[in-house]
């Protein structure tokens, strides 16, 4: 085990028994998705709900797919959100909503191959921190949250713009192996710990913080 504390998110939460699985495991952040699609998707009155059980040393992100104005204004002020995590929104579209909402923004950069790393130096400026994701298949009908991963050493070497995270496949069993590969500081987590698609389970959620923690 090193020293550094590992960040780690997990999101995707929408019942109050996960999210305090969630927080009383250690997680710095938890994830709401705002993607109608998403079998993870909430309503406003959830969003409430949930937002009110997390304590103020745990960041509230909201998970979004090239949103527009009224889908954020809403789902920032249903999740008292404390940070935005784009999924195919372009630098500049992310730089306005940077500036307009005054919060920080995570861009997703999906990732197959190296070359897909260039993309994170057009949100230098526009973004506070990158979130490497795996692709998804061609025709897929989400950007993320379906449990695929991306060759980790493809980030060897390769020279950040900007703070980042991991995420895309991790699970309770490969998650420290993540870490130990890429450096990262903080990784992301949705399907590796649910028994099915949407449904988050307490049993891996607490796996997977310790394997963090314990890495
Ligand atoms: O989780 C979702 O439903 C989702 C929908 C739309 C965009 C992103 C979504 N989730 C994010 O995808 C990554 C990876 O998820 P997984 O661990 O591979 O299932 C993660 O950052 C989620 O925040």
């Amino acid at each position: 085990m090193s020293g550094a504390k590992i960040g780690a998110k997990i999101c995707g939460l929408s019942t109050p028994e996960t999210l305090d699985a969630a927080v009383g495991g250690g997680a710095s952040h938890v994830g709401f998705v705002f993607f109608p699609p998403s079998p993870r998707t909430l309503t406003r009155a959830r969003a409430q709900q949930l937002a009110a059980r997390v304590p103020a040393h745990v960041a509230r992100v909201g998970v979004f797919v090239d949103p527009d104005d009224a889908l954020l204004d809403a789902s920032i002020s249903a999740g008292a959100l404390n940070i935005l995590q784009l999924h195919k929104s372009s630098p500049a579209r992310a730089a306005h909503i940077r500036a307009t909402t005054g919060l920080p923004v995570w861009a997703a950069v999906a990732v197959k191959q190296r070359g897909d790393l260039a993309a994170a130096q057009t949100f230098a400026g526009a973004a506070d921190r990158i979130l490497y994701d795996a692709k998804t298949p061609p025709g897929a009908e989400l950007p993320g949250g379906m449990g695929v991963r991306f060759d980790w050493t493809l980030l060897e070497g390769f020279r950040h713009p900007l703070p980042w995270a991991l995420s895309g496949g991790l699970d309770p069993h490969n998650v420290a192996e993540a870490i130990r590969t890429t450096g990262a500081e903080l990784v992301d987590v949705s399907s590796g710990v649910e028994s099915t698609p949407g449904i988050k389970d307490v049993t891996k959620i607490r796996a997977f913080l310790a394997a963090v923690q314990h890495r």
